[in-house]
């Protein structure tokens, strides 16, 4: 493949941060909110927003079938926040109604860093991208933040929550899982797309040309 083309779920949230990331990682970007367009690209990105209020649109907008035939059939996806909870399988503290698209064999506990914690930026090792100990870790942005709370045997961990922050005090979510991959499909609990470190966009548009 010589230049992939790589959907952004356009139906709610961050997605023009999400484009202009793929493209700077050499992917081609274009927006997804048609059955044609889904069916088009090579990939597509999931973007952080409200899993409620994506998890609706899809049926508004008759792409959810379509995107589970099409993650079955081994379309390379990349969750980011409600995008990681789309792609559960099992969710915690969702809505009564609120369903997932599933692919991923993970239980996610949504908005799991709490309200005190709304929001926070760290330093991430991230499998593959900044090993531990590289010296160069990522740099990502949580906001009302879902974890894994359970992989299955098939689900590789990327990142966790390391036990210190950068001032060295403890950190009470020490050792929680927020990036994970799957066969071809990644997730992450935090955006990568508002801190400028285009890594885990580069590393899903390798997965999307054939990594
Ligand atoms: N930044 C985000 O994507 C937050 C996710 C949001 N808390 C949800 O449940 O969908």
């Amino acid at each position: 493949m010589s230049t992939p083309t790589v959907g952004v779920l356009a139906l709610q949230g961050d997605v023009r941060e999400h484009l202009t990331a793929l493209e700077s990682v050499g992917a081609r970007a274009l927006t997804v909110r048609r059955p044609a367009e889904l069916t088009a690209v090579d990939g597509l990105v999931i973007p952080g927003g409200e899993s409620t209020t994506i998890d609706k649109l899809l049926r508004i907008f008759e792409l959810r079938d379509l995107l589970q035939t099409r993650i079955k059939e081994g379309l390379p996806v990349y969750g980011s926040c409600a995008g990681m909870i789309l792609l559960a399988d099992r969710i915690l503290d969702g809505t009564a109604d609120q369903q997932t698209v599933g692919g991923m064999d993970v239980v996610v506990r949504r908005n799991a860093f709490g309200r005190q914690v709304d929001s926070f930026e760290t330093d991430l090792d991230v499998v593959g991208i900044a090993d531990a100990g590289s010296g160069d870790p990522v740099r990502t942005a949580f906001i009302r933040a879902p974890w894994i709370e359970e992989a299955g045997r098939d689900v590789e961990v990327l990142a966790r929550i390391p036990a210190v922050d950068t001032q060295g005090r403890p950190v009470a979510a020490a050792g929680r899982i927020v990036a994970a991959r799957q066969g071809p499909l990644l997730a992450t609990a935090f955006h990568p797309e508002i801190t400028g470190d285009t890594r885990v966009h580069g590393l899903f548009v390798g997965m999307v040309a054939g990594g």
